[in-house]
């Protein structure tokens, strides 16, 4: 097992968590959609007085940007960077991209579902086992090349497709590595430890593409359920709609306005666990809309899944044991929003 497809594989959800609704269908929020109201906890869909969240945003091109990642990431394990040389129009034909793989018919898409042990494709997200409800989301998946599943959904008309998402993946891997290399000079690692992290041979990217369709009745729907994410470092791109949300202690659920041209910049739980909990992972969500639909895009950034994880040495005491890569990711597969607190030491 050394990819993150192949620790997906050994660890099916079944096939109905994967089919998403017709979304486009529906005049009201079905049963299976319609989250509870005032649940006490994190699942809690109703903000009042939501407010904006305060999360820097970060020019990249700036002489302090690195002294303002570092700060970012101790307070929040969040930030926006703007100045970041993804070429805009790059991010504009990924969104156009997605518009148009959403577009298509649900039997369509449905051509290339995520199979219950697979990774890229088509489908529900993958944390919606975890929920006795439904989410108002369709993603498409992709690790590397999506041709063949472009082949089948635009037999004569899939290379647009594969070359901007080919493209986009390059870049994010790119701008992945860049801000690892700040984040981790300000946690002063050893260069192995450097090596671990910024490895290109074997890092896993994942490109998750994120669609929320309009929706009757938004303040019953929930577009993506809390969560954390896994890897090391997440990119988001929001394409200038606002939706996602983040939960601060003492402020609730937060709105995370879209920047334009800016990506937003999340540590995921490996980071956390490398920098000992010194970096906090966000507890973060999507909401949707009435009138729009909404899409963003996520590329996921990991290490090599074979390789292990643990507190960096600078930490005198480790408040996480170490572990494979992979045998984390299986236990949050499994365990979920709990992986964390079960290799706590
Ligand atoms: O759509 C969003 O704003 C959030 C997406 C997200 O959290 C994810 O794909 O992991
Ligand atoms: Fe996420």
């Amino acid at each position: 097992m050394t990819t993150l497809s192949e620790t997906y594989r050994n660890h099916p959800i079944t096939d109905h968590h994967i089919i998403p609704l017709d979304f486009d269908s529906l005049d009201e929020v079905p049963e299976s959609h319609s989250w509870p109201q005032f649940d006490e906890h994190l699942n809690k869909i109703q903000t009042h007085d939501l407010k904006d969240s305060l999360i820097p945003v970060i020019d990249l091109a700036s002489p302090n940007a690195r002294n303002l990642i570092g700060q970012a990431c101790e307070t929040w394990g969040m930030f926006q960077v703007i100045n970041h040389g993804v070429p805009s129009e790059l991010v504009k034909k990924v969104e156009y991209e997605s518009r148009r793989l959403f577009a298509l018919p649900t039997h369509e898409k449905c051509k290339v579902l995520r199979s219950a042990d697979g990774a890229t494709g088509y489908g529900s997200a993958r944390i919606s086992p975890f929920f006795d409800k439904c989410m108002w989301h369709e993603g498409f998946t992709i690790m590397g090349s999506c041709v063949d599943d472009a082949k089948v959904l635009w037999p004569d008309d899939y290379q647009a497709f594969c070359d901007t998402m080919d493209a986009y993946q390059r870049h994010m891997k790119l701008l992945s590595h860049s801000l690892l290399l700040i984040i981790l000079e300000t946690l002063d690692v050893t260069q192995e430890e450097l090596n671990w992290a910024l490895s290109t041979q074997d890092s896993q990217g994942a490109l998750q593409l994120n669609s929320y369709p309009r929706c009757p009745n938004p303040s019953l729907a929930m577009g993506l359920a809390p969560h954390t994410d896994s890897l090391l470092l997440t990119l988001l791109n929001q394409s200038g709609l606002s939706g996602l949300e983040i939960f601060v202690e003492g402020s609730g659920w937060c709105r995370v306005q879209p920047i334009e041209d800016a990506f937003v910049v999340n540590v995921g739980d490996l980071l956390h666990i490398f920098s000992n909990a010194k970096f906090p992972v966000l507890s973060h969500r999507a909401l949707v809309n009435q009138s729009k639909h909404r899409i963003s895009v996520a590329y996921f950034h990991g290490p090599p899944i074979v390789s292990r994880v643990a507190p960096s040495s600078r930490f005198q005491k480790p408040c996480f044991r170490s572990l494979l890569v992979k045998e984390y990711l299986i236990l949050k597969a499994k365990h979920f929003s709990r992986a964390l607190s079960l290799i706590r030491t």
